[in-house]
């Protein structure tokens, strides 16, 4: 399965009214990957995802789970996957363990199966101390692992996951990440969505960002941050008469992008070695500097120069 594809969309398209909420969208995603859905509120994310989990019907174009139409072959594409997020149906008024039976019974497994199977991920999401409390009592943090535990109930190859980091703290946030992590570590696949650019950054191999319902860009966090150009220099002089000279030679000598600001300088590097040029400049010139910083450029830069403004 190591070089298949786990996911084709092609053409993906879906209207509400005149608003086209996503447009003419396509990708693939390889088994074992890690495949984030990256752009701001409204981008169209989770239309997409509902679309790609045949909870919402598309307009045009087609979505394949491991080779399986979603429209033509709906239950076999239906069994393949698990989903968490925005609509997971747990019930509130009845206890993770209560959930996990109820669910497990549903997904067709036998009750010794769905008890040994409760217990098991009850383990697995660290809910033991916790499993015969009411859903009401449970932090966001809790909810959040039970609503992952389950969707993995039939323990499946394919995982979507969207936004399953929203809303939580830190640390919690943090604790999920590495539950996704163990997730990948043991084979699966994910597609999460996410308006979170460290989360994007941290966990996928490969990211979509979409905006106004089409794919901006698509390419590794490296190759998306490669591509809106270089490392960042930031210094600050202490003497602002020597701002005119060294503007001079950092823009007409070395034809540097540079910007001032008081005694604030930045300059885009596209190689790293302009640096020591750059050092070699303020010591020639005796120019006098502090708080320099060298910055390669973010997954922030990235949404900025794709999305900014736009939404
Ligand atoms: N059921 C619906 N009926 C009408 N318009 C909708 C519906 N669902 C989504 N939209 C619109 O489609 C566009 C995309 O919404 P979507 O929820 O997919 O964005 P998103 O990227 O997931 O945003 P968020 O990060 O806020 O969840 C928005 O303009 C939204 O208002």
């Amino acid at each position: 399965m190591e070089n298949m594809n786990a996911i084709e969309v092609e053409g993906l398209t879906k209207k509400f009214g005149n608003n086209t909420a996503v447009d003419n969208i396509s990708f693939e995603v390889k088994a074992g990957e890690v495949f984030g859905l990256l752009g701001p509120n409204g981008a169209g994310k989770t239309t997409t995802l509902r679309m790609m989990t045949t909870l919402l019907k598309q307009d045009f174009g087609t979505v394949k789970i491991f080779g399986h139409d979603t429209l033509k072959e709906s239950r076999i594409a239906r069994s393949m996957f698990g989903l968490t997020g925005q609509y997971a149906s747990v019930d509130e008024d009845i206890s993770a363990r209560e959930n996990l039976m109820i669910f497990s019974r549903l997904n067709g497994l036998s009750k010794n199966e769905a008890k040994s199977r409760t217990d098991e991920l009850l383990e697995e999401f660290s809910l033991v101390n916790s499993a015969d409390k009411s859903l009401k009592n449970f932090s966001g943090g809790m909810r959040r692992r039970l609503d992952l535990a389950v969707s993995l109930i039939t323990r499946p190859s394919l995982i979507f996951l969207d936004e399953p980091t929203t809303g939580l703290d830190p640390r919690t946030r943090m604790q999920m990440w590495d539950t996704i992590r163990e997730l990948v570590d043991q084979g699966s696949t994910i597609i999460l969505t996410t308006q979170y650019l460290d989360e994007a950054d941290q966990l996928a191999d490969r990211i979509a960002v979409i905006d106004h319902g089409k794919l901006v860009k698509i390419g590794t966090p490296d190759e998306l941050k490669k591509n809106i150009g270089g490392t960042k220099l930031q210094f600050q002089v202490d003497e602002k008469e020597d701002i005119p000279d060294l503007k001079n030679v950092l823009e007409n000598q070395l034809s540097l992008e540079s910007t001032f600001s008081g005694n604030q300088v930045q300059v885009i590097m596209s190689e790293k070695n302009q640096l020591v040029t750059i050092l070699n400049v303020l010591d020639e010139n005796n120019i006098s500097f502090s708080h320099l910083i060298v910055q390669d450029p973010s997954l922030d830069d990235v949404f900025m120069s794709l999305t900014v403004g736009k939404n």
